[in-house]
């Protein structure tokens, strides 16, 4: 039977990746990603910019929304200090399980915590549920109209701190005026635009950095 593009970039990291070293497994997902077939992760040159947000803010708790294959999820836990942890939301279950693998494969079982449901309901359940204060980082990356009321969703439900920085994926490809539209122009955020370009090609995209003011 056919298999599914997520099944074959898990392929591609058993295949190309070391266990227990997160750093092949990016790359084993880039290579394939750029060589073989395309696919949403966020991508070498804009993980760097995520790299060096992830490294600034050396988060105790960060939450990602949308976690697809795993590559941003693997990318972010393997620059977090010890004992500090990954939330991240994906509402697949053909997703989350390849994206499972993806982590097992990197060892950060213990780092990353994989949720399987969607963001709008699980968000007001993370006090609760998962035990968490506030978020350090988020960083968002699932659908692109979901970003602002999820945004609205986590201030709500408290789950923001006066520094909390939300760091957005795709802010010009796909886009997300909206959202984009907010931060900017929010006395309650100090909204930054990093530059780059849509995955694993030359079109333009960046991310947006937005520390929350409390
Ligand atoms: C809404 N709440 C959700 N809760 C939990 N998981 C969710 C939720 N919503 C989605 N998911 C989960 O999060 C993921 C969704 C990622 C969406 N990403 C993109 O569309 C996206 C698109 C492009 C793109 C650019 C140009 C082009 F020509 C074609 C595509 C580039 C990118 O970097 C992207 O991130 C996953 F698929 C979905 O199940
Ligand atoms: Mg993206």
């Amino acid at each position: 039977t056919q298999s599914t593009r997520p099944q074959r970039i898990l392929g591609a990291v058993q295949q190309n990746a070391t266990r227990g070293d997160p750093r092949s497994v990016v790359r084993a997902i880039d290579q394939y990603c750029r060589n073989q077939e395309w696919a949403m992760n966020v991508g070498d040159e804009k993980g760097c910019i995520l790299d060096s947000v992830v490294s600034e803010v050396n988060p105790a708790t960060v939450l990602e929304l949308g976690t697809y294959c795993g590559y941003s999820t693997v990318r972010i836990a393997s620059l977090l200090p010890p004992h500090a942890k990954l939330i991240t939301l994906e509402f697949n279950p053909e997703f989350a399980v390849i994206a499972r693998q993806v982590i097992a494969w990197a060892g950060l079982e213990d780092k990353i915590q994989l949720v399987e449901g969607a963001s709008g309901d699980l968000i007001p359940k993370m006090k609760e549920q998962f035990g968490v204060e506030t978020f350090d980082l988020v960083f968002l990356d699932h659908w692109k109209d979901r970003y602002l009321p999820d945004t609205k969703l986590m201030e709500e439900c408290g789950l923001l701190r006066k520094g909390s920085v939300l760091l957005a994926d795709n802010v010009i490809c796909p886009g997300t005026p909206d959202y984009l539209e907010f931060v900017r122009s929010s006395p309650r955020y100090e909204s930054q635009y990093f530059k780059s370009h849509l995955e694993y090609t030359k079109v333009e995209d960046g991310l947006e950095k937005s520390v929350f003011l409390g």
